[in-house]
C-alpha cells in the first residue's frame, strides 16, 4: 500500500466514521465559505480607505467603511465561534464512536490473541492513536480548511487584478512542496518511532505496576528503575528527532514567505513609482499575501498531524484487521440446559506454537456427576476446561454437549452454562458487593445474602465497617487468598450455572482455610456437573470419575478405589501425597 493509499484510506475510513453527521459537516462547510467571505472583504476596506476615503478627504466614507470593517470583523467573529463549536462537537462525537467501536472488537477477539499482545500497546492504540486521529478532524483542521477557501477566492482575485504579480508569486509554491514532501516522509518516519517507543514505556509500567509485589520481594526496584529510565531515552531520542524536524520546517517555510513578500514589495514598489498601482493597493497584496502564505503555512503544520495520523489510523486498522475464529455459526443453536452428557471425543489440541499437548482424549462427563482429572503439573488439565468453555477450538476431534458439537452453540449460551473457580482469582477494582455482583447484575438482595452465605463469606463482610460495600483494592490487594476466594465462590453461586469447572480452587489454602473453603464448594457442587482439577487428592477422593492424565494423555479412568487397586499411575501419585 503506498502513502496516498494509505492517506485515501483514512480519509475514507474517517468519512465513514462521519456519516451520521453529514448534516453538521455541510453547515459548518457553509460556515467556511462565510468566513472566507469576510476575510476577503476587510483589505478591500482599507484599500478603498487610502486610496478614495483619504486623497478625497470624506470624512462620511471614513466612516462608513470603517462601520463596514466592524460588521465584517462581527460576523467573522460569530462564524469562526459558531463553526468551532460545531467541530469541537463533531470531533468529540467521532472519537468516542470509534474508541467505544474498537474497544468493543478488541473484547470480541480471541483469548489467544491477548496472550501475545501486549496491554501497554493495546491502550496506546485505544487513547493515543484515537486522539491523534480526532486532531485531524478537530477546530484548527477546520480553520485550514476555512484558509484553503480564503486562499482559492483570494488567489482568483488577485490573478483577475494583476497576473503578472500573482504568477510571481505563485514561483514560491514549487519550492513550499518540494520542501513539504521532504520534511512529510521524515516526520513521518520520526513519529512512528516515538509511537513505538512510547508503547514500550506503556508495556513497562503496566507491567511493572501490577508486579509490584514481585519487585518488593526481589529488590528489584534499582533494575526497574533503570529499565525505565532507558526506555524514557530512547523515547526522548525519538522525539527530539521528530521534533527536529519540525523545527527546521516552519522556518524553511517562513524564508520562503519572506521571498514571496519580497516579490510583492520589489513589484508593487515598481508599478507604483511608474504609477500603474495604488498604495491601498500594495497594502491590500500584501495583506492579501499573508493570506495566502497563512494557508501555506498551516497546511504545513498539518501536514505532521497528517503524517502522525496516518501513522495512528494503521495502527488502528492493524487492530480492526484481527478478526476472532472463535465464533458464533451463522445459525447458531442456543444451549438453554445440559441434559445428558459432555463427551471429548478424541480431541487432540495445540497452541499457537503448533506444539501438540492434548493426544487423543475421550471421556465422558455425564450431567450431575463430578469428574476429576489428576495428574503431573503440565499434563494438560486446564488446558481441557480450557477447551470446554471455547477459549480456544480443538485442533481436531470434538466436544459434544447432548451430542452437538459445542461450536454448534452460541458462545454466550455456553459461557453461561459454566462457571469457572481457579486458583488465579480475578476481582475488579470495586466493592466486595460488585465483585460479587459481576456478570450478574439484577439480582435481589435475598440471593445476594444466600449466596454470601453459602460462600461462608457472611462473618466476615459483617465484620468491615462498610460490609458489601467495602473496597476490596485493585485485583483485591487488600483482601487475603482465602477471603478472594470465597467472593469467587459467591460470585459463582450468584451465576448459578449448571457446569462447575474447579481448577486447583483450594491449592494456595492452608489447611485449615481448605477445610472452611471446600465446605463452601461442597454445597456448590451438590447437583451441579463438575469437573475438578486438583494436586491434592483427599478432595477428589468422592468423585463419580477420576481421569489420570500424563503428557497430554488420559492414562487410567476409574473411581478412587478402582484406581487405587489398580496399583497404577494413581496409586503412585496417591502413594506419594499419603504415605
Ligand atoms: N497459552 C499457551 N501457549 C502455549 N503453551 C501453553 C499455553 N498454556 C499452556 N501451555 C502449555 O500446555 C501444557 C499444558 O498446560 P496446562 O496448564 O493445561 O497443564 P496442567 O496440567 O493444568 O498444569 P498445572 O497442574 O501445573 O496447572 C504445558 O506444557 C504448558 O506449558
Amino acid at each position: 500500500m503506498n502513502k496516498n493509499d494509505n492517506i485515501l484510506d483514512m480519509l475514507h475510513f474517517l468519512g465513514h466514521s462521519l456519516k451520521n453527521e453529514k448534516k453538521k459537516l455541510f453547515i459548518s462547510f457553509i460556515l467556511l465559505l462565510g468566513i472566507s467571505f469576510f476575510e476577503f472583504n476587510i483589505p478591500q476596506i482599507t484599500q478603498k480607505i487610502i486610496d478614495h476615503a483619504i486623497p478625497e478627504k470624506s470624512m462620511s466614507l471614513i466612516f462608513t467603511q470603517v462601520m463596514l470593517l466592524l460588521v465584517c470583523a462581527s460576523f467573522l467573529s460569530a462564524l469562526t465561534y459558531l463553526s468551532t463549536m460545531m467541530m469541537s462537537r463533531l470531533s468529540q462525537n467521532m472519537i468516542t464512536q470509534l474508541r467505544n467501536d474498537l474497544y468493543q472488537h478488541l473484547l470480541g477477539l480471541d483469548f489467544s490473541f491477548f496472550e501475545n499482545a501486549k496491554t501497554g500497546d493495546l491502550m496506546t492504540r485505544l487513547t493515543s492513536d484515537v486522539k491523534t486521529l480526532q486532531d485531524l478532524i478537530s477546530p484548527q483542521s477546520l480553520k485550514l480548511v476555512s484558509n484553503l477557501f480564503t486562499f482559492i477566492f483570494i488567489y482568483g482575485f488577485m490573478l483577475f487584478q494583476d497576473v503578472t504579480l500573482t504568477l510571481l508569486i505563485t514561483l514560491t509554491f514549487p519550492l513550499l512542496y518540494l520542501l513539504n514532501l521532504f520534511f512529510s516522509k521524515h516526520i513521518k518516519q520520526a513519529f512512528r518511532k516515538v509511537r513505538s517507543s512510547t508503547s514500550e514505556i506503556n508495556n513497562h509500567l503496566q507491567n511493572s505496576l501490577t508486579s509490584i509485589l514481585l519487585i518488593k520481594t526481589f529488590v528489584n526496584e534499582k533494575n526497574e528503575s533503570q529499565t525505565f529510565e532507558e526506555l524514557n531515552n530512547k523515547n526522548k531520542a525519538n522525539y527530539i528527532e521528530a521534533m527536529s524536524y519540525q523545527t527546521i520546517f516552519a522556518p524553511s517555510i517562513d524564508l520562503v514567505n519572506y521571498l514571496g513578500m519580497a516579490i510583492v514589495l520589489l513589484y508593487s514598489g515598481f508599478s507604483i513609482t511608474q504609477g500603474r498601482q495604488t498604495i491601498g493597493e500594495l497594502v491590500a497584496y500584501l495583506a492579501y499575501l499573508k493570506m495566502l502564505q497563512t494557508p501555506i503555512r498551516s497546511f504545513t503544520q498539518m501536514v505532521s498531524r497528517f503524517q502522525q495520523a496516518v501513522v495512528s489510523y494503521n495502527r488502528i486498522v492493524e487492530l480492526y484487521e484481527v478478526q476472532p475464529t472463535v465464533i458464533d455459526r451463522k445459525v447458531p443453536l442456543h444451549l438453554s440446559e445440559i441434559k445428558e452428557s459432555i463427551v471429548f471425543d478424541h480431541v487432540n489440541f495445540s497452541y499457537s506454537n503448533g506444539q501438540p499437548i492434548l493426544k487423543d482424549i475421550s471421556f465422558e462427563i455425564e450431567q450431575g456427576k463430578m469428574t476429576a482429572l489428576v495428574g503431573v503439573s503440565g499434563s494438560g488439565k486446564t488446558t481441557i476446561t480450557k477447551l470446554l468453555e471455547r477459549l480456544y477450538d480443538v485442533t481436531s476431534g470434538q466436544i459434544l454437549i447432548d451430542h452437538h458439537p459445542i461450536e454448534d452453540y452460541t458462545l454466550t449460551s455456553l459461557r453461561q452454562h459454566i462457571s469457572l473457580v481457579t486458583q488465579d482469582i480475578e476481582l475488579i477494582d470495586g466493592t466486595i458487593l460488585e465483585n460479587i455482583l459481576y456478570g450478574s447484575e439484577g439480582k435481589t438482595e435475598s440471593e445476594i445474602e444466600n449466596a454470601v452465605h453459602a460462600a461462608k463469606l457472611a462473618d466476615f463482610v459483617n465484620s468491615l465497617p462498610d460490609n458489601l460495600q467495602t473496597e476490596v483494592g485493585e485485583r483485591g490487594i487488600k483482601l487475603s487468598g482465602g477471603q478472594k476466594q470465597r467472593i469467587a465462590i459467591a460470585r459463582t453461586f450468584l451465576k448459578n450455572a449448571p457446569l462447575l469447572i474447579l481448577d486447583e480452587a483450594t491449592a494456595s489454602l492452608d489447611n485449615e482455610s481448605e477445610r472452611y473453603i471446600q465446605a463452601s464448594l461442597d454445597s456448590l457442587l451438590s447437583h451441579r456437573t463438575s469437573l475438578v482439577i486438583a494436586h491434592r487428592l483427599s478432595t477428589i477422593q468422592k468423585s463419580d470419575q477420576i481421569i489420570v492424565m500424563e503428557d497430554g494423555r488420559i492414562v487410567e479412568t476409574g473411581t478412587h478405589t478402582e484406581l487405587l487397586n489398580k496399583s497404577g499411575k494413581y496409586r503412585a501419585l496417591y502413594d506419594a501425597q499419603f504415605k
